[in-house]
């Protein structure tokens, strides 16, 4: 326990809260968040939950439940008390459990709400973020000034009672048999003068029908019969589980809703993918493809979100049924073949989950598919929330690697969202590769000197800018028969192509003069090899430059520059190829630079000047200088010697 423990008066005893708790609790007292609503969603949500953890355990050990099978949400309110009261028959708490869950954080949603606050600069009290996050049982807090909790786990003959008025602590004390139920939780909110409309029949039926309509365990709301003065239950809903009706019965606000319920997402879903697949193995499926990021999306555990149910019994969130680069996918799974009591463990090698996981991954691959075809806009919305971690399967799931060609689009030096079928289609006469570029961002990729050639051939580039794209170019064999090329590797396949008519120089050299400076350029090359020495591989014309005099590529068999460049930032990963100085044989530098050296006695000012070309074409490649302060010394010398 981290929090300090005081011992009052009888049993009861005073707990102070988690500091982060009381920042939350603090913001929810003070809330000006115009929709109140949600702290009744939150509240049946955890009733909902706490039912089917019971249900769950009670596979195992049916004496929990034999006293009272049915499992069932009530809600009732005292109007002239001005309380709201949520009860459930679920899997209740001990005390120690109320201590864990009531006056700490443990969830990551909630964590991500205060991170989300401890960022915002909108300068406001952040209150509009509370309905991007489900912040759970603490939004109580928001229309009640004093909330008692009491609860009996399943089994316990103890029941413990948990108040706070939401100000830095609580109270703990044994609750007397008679003011706690045979089993689960009693959730009383003694409501805010403000908010007593909360305990009102009609708020109470339209906030469940409007947030709640969907949850799978029934909901009643308990009255007085004016009349006979008897309390009466009304059913709010009949906790049927909405995949388990048929498509033409289901509206789609009704979707949302369940959506929004069993994802904690609270967007549109932008696609819904229901059905049920018969045949040697049965299951239903409703999932969910979200409108914007989910906030844990790259998470470093990568963890999907599919609920899998066995014959509408929760199972667990756990069973990775779809692959990691599909996380983002919401909804869930409910199997007739699974045994309903499996363990955990036994369900990650169970065959008719590998089965259901297949099957469930092709279909959410085809509907994309079929989207990227019906609805371009919706698709492009899409992948550029999920996009990049879709890319993942490129080099994840090779088996599918064709599959996910078909959905991958890409900004190019032609446009945005191209497909590779475009691309393939456009290529230039004598092209038989596909181009790439990576870097840190389009624009980066943009400014860098190898394209120059390519766009002057107007032969299209992929611009890869994800970090997820130096791996897949590495391993995806190629599209259509055409292998994927990096811009910036080896020897380029450009003089093949043809420059457009148009920008083609008028030749006007005659052969002699062509010949004589070939020669002298084949002595720069040779002077440039000699001075730079180690620092660099080779040295080399190149047809890849247009405007710019050098560039740095990575030499032919190898790693891709960039993914050189991310591994060297990995702990540990000694890379360390030289690079090859690439030199563009038409440009004036380089020109004026062989003509200088040809009969030069003194020829240390050009070793300068073989320098700072390496160090130039460092620059241009987003790199440092080897050595600043040399570059720098260079530098003052040549343009000294151009301002004389
Ligand atoms: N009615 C309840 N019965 C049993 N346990 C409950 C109940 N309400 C809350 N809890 C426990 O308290 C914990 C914290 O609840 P809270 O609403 O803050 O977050 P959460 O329910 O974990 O998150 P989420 O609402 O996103 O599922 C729950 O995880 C659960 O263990």
């Amino acid at each position: 326990m981290s929090d300090q423990t005081q011992q009052a008066a009888g049993e009861t005893e005073t707990h102070s809260f988690e500091a982060e708790v009381s920042r939350l609790l603090h913001l929810m007292v003070h809330a000006v968040y115009s929709n109140k609503d949600i702290f009744l969603r939150e509240l049946i949500s955890n009733a909902a939950d706490a039912c089917e953890k019971l249900r769950h355990e009670a596979l195992t050990n049916s004496d929990l439940i034999k006293d009272d099978p049915d499992f069932k949400i009530t809600l009732s309110s005292d109007g002239e008390a001005g309380t709201l009261t949520v009860c459930d028959n679920g899997i209740g708490m001990s005390k120690a459990e109320l201590i864990d869950n009531l006056g700490t954080i443990a969830k990551s949603g909630t964590r991500a709400f205060l991170d989300q606050l401890a960022n915002n600069s909108n300068g406001d009290d952040g209150s509009a973020l509370i309905g991007q996050f489900g912040i759970g049982f603490y939004s109580a807090f928001m229309v009640a000034d004093k909330v008692e909790v009491v609860s009996r786990r399943a089994g316990d003959s103890e029941a413990w009672s948990w108040v706070s008025d939401g100000h830095g602590s609580y109270e703990l004390s044994p609750a007397a048999d008679e003011d706690a139920l045979p089993r689960g939780t009693k959730i009383v909110m003694y409501l805010k003068d403000e908010e007593k409309s909360f305990a009102d029949a009609v708020s109470i039926r339209r906030i469940v029908r409007d947030y709640s309509s969907h949850v799978p365990v029934p909901i009643q709301l308990m009255q007085m019969d004016e009349e006979s003065g008897q309390l009466e239950a009304e059913d709010l809903t009949d906790g049927s589980a909405l995949w388990t009706k048929s498509k033409s019965d289901i509206t789609q606000e009704q979707y949302k809703d369940f959506y929004q319920y069993s994802s904690g997402q609270f967007d549109e879903p932008a696609l819904t993918i229901h059905y049920r697949a018969e045949g040697r193995t049965e299951y239903s499926v409703l999932a969910f493809l979200p409108e914007t990021k989910p906030f844990d999306l790259f998470d470093p555990n990568r963890k999907g979100r599919i609920k899998l149910y066995v014959r509408r019994v929760f199972i667990t969130d756990d069973a990775d049924i779809l692959p990691a680069y599909l996380r983002f996918v919401r909804g869930i799974v409910d199997s007739e073949d699974i045994p309903l009591n499996i363990s955990r463990e036994m369900l990650q090698d169970n065959p008719i989950l590998t089965a259901i996981s297949k099957g469930v991954t092709n279909r959410i691959l085809s509907e994309l598919e079929k989207m990227a075809q019906k609805d371009e806009e919706k698709f492009t919305s899409l992948w550029e929330a999920f996009g990049a971690v879709i890319k993942e399967g490129l080099y994840e799931d090779p088996e599918r690697r064709d599959q996910l060609f078909k959905l991958v689009r890409f900004n190019t030096t032609k446009g945005e969202n191209r497909t590779l079928a475009q691309y393939v289609e456009d290529m230039k006469e004598n092209q038989t590769s596909i181009y790439y570029a990576l870097g840190d961002s389009k624009e980066a990729i943009l400014a860098s000197p190898q394209l120059e050639g390519y766009q002057a051939r107007e032969v299209e580039v992929l611009l890869l800018a994800d970090s997820v794209d130096a791996f897949w170019v590495q391993t995806a064999l190629g599209f259509d028969g055409k292998s994927f090329k990096s811009v910036s590797q080896g020897g380029t396949d450009l003089d093949a192509i043809e420059k457009p008519k148009a920008e083609e120089e008028t030749d006007d050299k005659s052969d002699e003069d062509k010949a004589k400076e070939q020669g002298s350029l084949a002595e720069l090359i040779t002077f440039v090899k000699e001075t730079l020495g180690e620092d660099v591989s080779d040295v080399r014309i190149s047809n890849r430059l247009a405007t710019s005099p050098v560039c740095i590529v990575a030499p032919d068999f190898g790693p891709d520059r960039q993914f050189e460049k991310l591994m060297r930032g990995q702990k540990g990963m000694q890379v360390s190829l030289k690079p090859i100085l690439e030199i563009n044989p038409d440009h004036g530098l380089v020109l004026a630079l062989a003509s200088q050296l040809e009969g030069a006695a003194d020829k240390s000012d050009l070793k300068d000047g073989a320098y700072l070309l390496l160090d130039q074409a460092l620059i241009l490649d987003g790199e440092h200088p080897a050595n600043p302060a040399e570059f720098a010394s260079r530098l003052s010398k040549v343009m000294m010697a151009g301002f004389k």
